[in-house]
């Protein structure tokens, strides 16, 4: 039988006609490929899910895409898109187990079917990733390419979209690359004057110059999606820029600890000299920067040349959330202490803008102070705030500030923290219409200080009997003053997760329920491991029972 003949395959000015292929569905190619749907289509072809016919085994089908079937060259590039990657055996790339060959029809090439999700759709999804996860994803994606130089092989099209996450004994962010839709074998000198292609924001800036290119457009494109990864856009975008999903923090470069904007930093640097000079040695920089952010010496390294010096204030990192439409972002954050060495209280610092220098790189960050139009206003004296881990305050026991009892009603007041900071920018935008809805916010040093001046006093306790109360309706300002007073908890679940290196407040919000009984859960963002600590803390909190329970949005202060 003709694998190619019209009885399996349209002919090619039908083909020419048909841009998106759709006719193929039910159509078995080259006697062994039945298609069976399309998956989806890129820039150089569309993709279809196959069944191989003698083996009934599922395999991915990608085939050129119509609009270059009158160009033979780009066809030959297309297979040797194929070639190449199938050359890469590596668990971290997508296995390429055939082809089909141009005078037989469109040139198609055939892959391991992967179900999962790429890294684009999990941000979209989940919004920036918490860095043990991060860092997992991207040493992967690093190996892949490792393995892929050393085979010549350049991607040259590493993006959140080409890296998929396919669960694999027992790892849900296991990671294939697919689509090296853009690699070049490269000859034996291992230049390249190919300057075609790339995704913007990815690209390297000697691929726009026109020069020549290596495998350290890999490395600076996969600095970058490290960068979106951690904060959920891209360097040079703004948090305004992009849309989170709405329980998904707010974070700025400067947040990131300094051994995380070091690799970023230097995978990233303008000068392709000036990066790791290999996968490998990227590799051996992700590796570190785990084993510092991991080490409880951590702070050593907050002295590292690239470092951000010269901070107005020290900045907490903005983990925000808006849940409910209830306001999710209180732009204030809780400077550590002051120069003096005064740890009398947190100060407060509004963050209309990340007010921290960043290195030199290739990349225009958008929340630089060099491409930011207004630095932070700091509320207390400028450059006061030395780097350095909060100094621990004591907080009073619960006896001593207010027992678990519900608060009058005009303890709805509004507190210190969410509401004396004006909202950044990315705050407006979480802000829902109920954005007057008072988020709370639970203080780590200070934290009695602050709340003391407008927690609810409680009643006297009396010893007499009295008959007891009708249940009143769900007091949210008594449930959240009695979160309130868990700081001490809280902190132990920071010390007891990946955040525990970090000095900066950490915010982390999300909605408590509770039910007329007053048990009660809490909603937080997904990927961060301090999450289950926090849920135990809650369910474990004895809130007064209520006519109807309800919920309200609160931030831990980690
Ligand atoms: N091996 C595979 N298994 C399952 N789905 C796949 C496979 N390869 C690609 N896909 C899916 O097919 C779709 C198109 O992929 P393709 O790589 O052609 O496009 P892209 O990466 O989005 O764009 P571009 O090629 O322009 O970078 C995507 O949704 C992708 O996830």
């Amino acid at each position: 039988m003709d694998e190619a003949g019209d009885s399996t395959f349209p002919n090619w000015p039908e083909l020419r006609r048909l841009f998106t292929y759709d006719e193929l569905v039910g159509k078995v190619l080259q006697g062994r490929y039945e298609v069976v749907r399309r998956l989806g289509a890129g820039g150089m072809g569309v993709v279809f899910l196959a069944r191989h016919v003698h083996l009934d085994k599922l395999f991915a089908l990608k085939i050129i895409s119509a609009r270059y079937l009158d160009e033979p060259e780009i066809g030959r590039r297309f297979l040797l898109e194929a070639q190449a990657a199938s050359k890469i055996d590596h668990p971290n790339v997508v296995g390429i187990t055939d082809f089909g060959p141009p005078e037989a029809g469109p040139t198609f090439f055939v892959m391991e079917y992967l179900e999962g999700e790429d890294l684009a759709r999990t941000l979209a999804r989940e919004g920036p990733l918490a860095w043990p996860r991060a860092l997992h994803i991207v040493t992967q994606i690093a190996r892949a390419l490792a393995a892929a130089h050393q085979r010549g092989v350049v991607h040259r099209d590493i993006k959140p979209q080409n890296c998929l996450r396919v669960g694999r004994d027992g790892d849900p962010d296991f990671i294939k690359v697919l689509d090296f839709g853009l690699a070049k074998i490269l000859s034996g000198t291992h230049k390249s004057t190919w300057t075609v292609g790339g995704s913007p924001g990815y690209i390297a800036p000697e691929i726009y110059r026109g020069g020549r290119t290596d495998h350290r457009v890999d490395i600076f494109a996969l600095g970058v999606v490290l960068h979106t990864l951690l904060l959920g856009r891209l360097p040079a975008q703004a948090p305004s820029d992009v849309e989170l999903p709405p329980h998904a923090p707010v974070l700025h470069t400067a947040d990131l600890p300094a051994p995380l904007r070091a690799v970023i930093d230097r995978a990233t640097a303008e000068d392709p000299e000036r990066r790791h000079p290999s996968a490998d040695a990227l590799l051996a920089a992700l590796a570190d920067a785990r084993a510092a952010l991991e080490s409880p010496s951590v702070h050593a390294l907050e002295d590292m040349p690239d470092r951000p010096r010269a901070r107005p204030a020290r900045r907490g990192l903005l983990l925000a959330a808006s849940l409910g439409g209830a306001l999710a972002v209180a732009a204030a954050v809780v400077s550590t202490r002051e120069a003096s060495g005064d740890a009398a209280g947190p100060t407060l610092t509004a963050t209309a803008a990340d007010p921290a220098p960043t290195p030199a790189s290739a990349i225009a960050r958008s929340d630089d102070p060099a491409t930011t139009a207004a630095p932070a206003t700091p509320l207390s004296p400028a450059g006061a705030v030395p780097e350095g881990p909060a100094p621990a305050v004591p907080i009073a026991p619960a006896s001593a500030v207010a027992p678990d009892i519900p608060a009058p009603v005009e303890s709805l007041a509004p507190g210190p923290a969410g509401d004396s900071a004006a909202p950044t920018p990315s705050a407006t935008r979480a802000a829902g219409p109920a954005a007057g809805a008072r988020e709370s916010a639970l203080t780590a040093p200070g934290a009695k200080d602050m709340f003391e001046q407008t927690l609810p006093k409680a009643p006297v306790a009396s010893t007499s009997h009295r008959p007891p109360q009708p249940l009143a309706p769900f007091d949210p300002a008594a449930a959240r003053a009695q979160l309130e007073r868990r700081a001490a908890d809280v902190r132990a679940c920071k010390a007891d997760s990946s955040f525990r290196t970090m000095t900066a407040t950490v915010r982390l919000a999300g909605t408590v329920t509770v039910s007329p009984r007053g048990k009660a859960t809490v909603a937080l963002p997904p990927g961060y491991d301090v999450s289950p600590c926090l849920e135990r803390l809650v369910a474990g909190t004895r809130f007064r029972p209520s006519l109807d329970g309800g919920e309200f949005a609160f931030t831990f202060l980690l």
